[in-house]
């Protein structure tokens, strides 16, 4: 690993960077700055080894976390950043660590990093929480293009990720989460961490994609069933799978009473039945059901 400091001298400090560069924080863009080195430096470490990884960053800001993650030895660093504001502060950085750091100005939701970056690839963010989970769930559908997700949220979010079957976060971006990658929270942090500070505590989810990944037609069934599953997530399934037809056959050729409800359901049950509702729009001439 490269000394953070290495490059420290040609650069502001951190904790100067926002008053500097006029980087006052804003409530639309989600803004919460990690000033704090010791910090970014912990969150640096939860991917693992990132020695020759293609990893991108969505919302640098300052770049507390981008300085921390050019320490370690990664192939290459992305940045993808909406407020031009942060342009200045992250060409300072990109100044000193020449070839290993791209900031693009954009905004994330349409940066397609699996196929833009080469792989190994890895995404390590502090993420803006107003786009986080539409974020979130466009890796999960592509979970093979990517190695791990290293990704802080909102602490009820991360909750919402990993949540056991039954218990009070258990819902649809549980079960997508879970079903894709093995899930877990790295790090913990109070609103106090973060400039401005936000009302909520936050943590940093890891995701790490599993082996064999399902084929896109079969994420998009998955999609649908746990949509009509938890958009009534009281009701029993029978009535709460009522929309997508055939709700009793369905359940029943999974071993799944109908009177269950989709909160109490764990993760391989909603697998059996996205591949059950998609082998019969498949029987019944349709690709995707
Ligand atoms: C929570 S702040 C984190 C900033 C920095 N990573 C840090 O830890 O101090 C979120 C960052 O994402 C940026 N952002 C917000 N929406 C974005 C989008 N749609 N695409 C890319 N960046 C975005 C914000 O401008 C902000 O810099």
């Amino acid at each position: 690993m490269t000394s953070a400091s290495d490059a420290a001298g040609a650069l502001t400090p951190l904790g100067e960077v926002v008053r500097r560069f006029g980087l006052d924080a804003r409530k639309a863009l989600g803004q919460h700055f990690l000033l704090d080195e010791p910090v970014c430096r912990r969150i640096a470490l939860l991917p693992g080894d990132l020695s020759g990884r293609h990893v991108l960053e969505v919302g640098p800001g300052p770049g507390g976390l981008t300085r921390a993650l050019l320490a370690h030895p990664l192939a290459h660093l992305t940045a993808v950043e909406l407020d031009e504001r942060a342009l200045a502060a992250l060409a300072e950085v990109e100044a000193a660590h020449p070839g290993r750091l791209t900031v693009l100005r954009q905004d994330a939701r349409h940066f397609d990093g699996a196929t833009l970056l080469p792989a190994p690839r890895q995404v390590v963010a502090n993420l803006p929480y107003n786009v986080g989970t539409p974020l979130l769930v466009g890796w999960l559908r592509e979970a093979a293009a990517w190695e791990r997700l290293t990704l802080m949220f909102q602490e009820e979010v991360a909750f919402r990720i990993t949540a056991a079957a039954g218990t009070e976060h258990y819902g649809r971006l549980a079960v997508l989460s879970q079903w894709v990658a093995s899930c877990s929270i790295g790090l913990r942090l109070p609103p106090g961490a973060f400039r401005p500070p936000p009302k909520v505590h936050s943590a940093v989810v890891v995701l790490t994609p599993h082996a064999e990944q399902p084929p896109p037609e079969l994420f998009r069934a998955m999609e649908r069933i746990t949509a009509a599953a938890f958009g009534q997530r009281r009701k029993m399934l029978r009535g709460a799978l009522k929309p997508l037809g055939g709700a009793e056959a369905l359940l029943s050729a999974c071993g799944i009473a109908p009177e269950r409800r989709a909160e109490e359901l764990p993760v391989a049950a909603f697998d059996a039945l996205a591949r059950a509702w998609l082998a019969r729009g498949e029987e019944a001439g349709q690709a995707t059901p």
